[in-house]
């Protein structure tokens, strides 16, 4: 079981709290967290694997401290970006994927199938010799989660992973969280998405506002949205 911990976590940036005395424990497989745009779910995401460090408080993964433990929160926590455009740091498809797996140091030929299961996994085995950039922006999203999860990291945090995607793929990578094995957190505006995940945090204003199962955390998330949009 994997365990990713937030003790009294406020952030700051220039411009102010953007999350405020944020204390909560993830042990659950899938976890979603919803809310409204600039009220802080990128940043508690961005904070479980260190990309973002705690102003004050502390997060910790598997009681590694993550500003302490950097190198080795992010051995075990993949981050996929919103835009992944960011991610790609190869000239094609199967380049890229196989670019994750360098630091694992496996022989070439594991190398090799695992990287070949990964792109059939995703769809983009007839994709593996094109040009990365040159993808669609759905399929670069694909490619960005193959990506990370070839190298198997026990806790996969994603930043609204289905952004670019139409309902078909959007779907496609719903069914794949559903089939992970890994503890997964993911940042979305796809209601969907989450309706049938463990846990679902609902972020407001740099808070938790509410936390549980779908159906009650969602009802709470409707309930927010409604009162703002109400004249
Ligand atoms: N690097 C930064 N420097 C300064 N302010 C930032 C930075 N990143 C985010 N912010 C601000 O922090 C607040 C929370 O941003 P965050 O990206 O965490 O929200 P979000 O809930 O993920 O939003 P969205 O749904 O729009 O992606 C916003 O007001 C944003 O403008």
């Amino acid at each position: 079981m994997t365990e990713i911990v937030f003790e009294h976590v406020t952030h700051r940036y220039d411009g102010g709290d953007v999350l405020v005395d944020v204390s909560v424990r993830l042990t659950e497989r899938r976890i979603g967290i919803v809310g409204a745009n600039g009220s802080g779910k990128s940043t508690l995401a961005r904070l479980i694997n260190g990309l973002v460090e705690p102003t004050e408080g502390r997060v910790t993964v598997d009681g590694l401290d993550v500003s302490r433990n950097a190198r080795e929160v992010r051995r075990r926590v993949g981050f996929v970006f919103t835009n992944p455009d960011t991610q790609i740091v190869m000239p094609t498809v199967r380049e890229d994927v196989a670019f994750s797996l360098r630091r694992l140091k496996l022989d070439a030929a594991d190398a090799s199938a695992r990287v070949d299961r990964t792109l059939e996994r995703f769809g983009l085995a007839e994709l593996a010799d094109r040009p990365a950039h040159r993808l669609s922006g759905g399929q670069k999203q694909l490619l960005a989660l193959a990506a990370v999860l070839v190298s198997e990291p026990s806790i996969l945090v994603t930043d609204e992973p289905t952004t670019l995607l139409d309902a078909r793929n959007a779907a496609l990578v719903d069914r794949h969280f559903a089939a992970l094995d890994q503890q997964l957190v993911v940042v979305t505006h796809r209601l969907e998405t989450v309706e049938h995940f463990d846990r679902v945090l609902v972020v407001d204003g740099g808070r938790i506002v509410a936390d549980g199962a779908p159906a009650e955390s969602l009802a709470a998330y409707r309930e927010l949205i409604d009162a703002v949009e109400a004249p």
